[in-house]
């Protein structure tokens, strides 16, 4: 599903982000990928779906070769991947409903599919009752559920969160958590970018730590394992 291979990143500034980088993740798998500030994690995330390129090494996400792949192919590796991010990205002028539904209209999804999956991805994060409201008018965690919503009523394959609870108190990241189990429980591959020790700790999954771009541990079931 996501295979790296000898994959590396060096940002025109010369910065080595990422070295070397080999790493398999199989479909239903729940990664969380931690490391040091500036360790490369969020370019490691980029990277899946092709926000930023690797200079070498080859990559391969849902079989889409990410670095051969024609400019034209991009929309279909994208639309198999949700994507979400710490600050939400919402459109600040579209309501609840507008804002996940647009994540169809770019599909060219039927109208009567739209507005049942929409109404169903609402209800998966528990923000149906608020389907009319404005980002403004949302705490950060129900912006969050939101952006949640958008990234998988296209049904994705893979989730790819980088910090998505990162602006959010420790009982809010918990709900966000609860509902990034149920979308994995149900086939759904999570990756996930994260400074947060408690969560990671909690949940035993397998973690990816990265130091200087380098992966520095692999482990099923494992803890965050940096001091505070
Ligand atoms: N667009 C860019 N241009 C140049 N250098 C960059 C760019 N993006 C990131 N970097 C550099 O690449 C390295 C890795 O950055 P990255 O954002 O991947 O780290 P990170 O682990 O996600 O950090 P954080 O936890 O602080 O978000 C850092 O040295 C950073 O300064």
């Amino acid at each position: 599903m996501i295979q790296m291979r000898e994959v590396s990143k060096t940002y025109d500034t010369g910065v080595v982000a990422l070295d070397h980088v080999n790493v398999d993740i199989k479909k239903g798998e729940f990664v969380f990928v931690v490391g040091p500030s500036g360790a490369g994690k969020s370019t490691f995330i980029k990277m899946l779906f092709r926000e930023e390129l690797p200079t070498k090494g080859k990559l391969l996400v849902n079989g889409h070769d990410v670095v051969e792949m024609e400019r034209s192919e991009v929309p279909y590796l994208r639309r198999e991947l949700g994507v979400i991010f710490q600050d939400y990205r919402l459109l600040p002028d579209k309501t609840v409903f507008e804002n996940v539904a647009f994540a169809m209209q770019v599909i060219e999804a039927p109208r009567r599919t739209m507005q049942r999956s929409v109404n169903s991805v609402l209800d998966v994060v528990g923000l149906r009752d608020k389907y009319r409201s404005f980002p403004s008018q949302l705490s950060g965690g129900e912006q969050q559920r939101v952006a949640i919503a958008r990234a998988i009523v296209n049904n994705p394959s893979i989730v790819i969160a980088d910090e998505p609870t990162g602006n959010l108190d420790p009982e809010t990241s918990w709900d966000i958590m609860d509902i990034f189990k149920r979308i994995n429980k149900a086939g759904t591959t999570i990756v996930m970018a994260t400074h947060d020790r408690n969560i990671v700790d909690t949940m035993k999954k397998r973690v990816i730590a990265i130091e200087d771009g380098r992966i520095v541990r692999d482990q099923m079931r494992g803890g965050y394992g940096y001091e505070a």
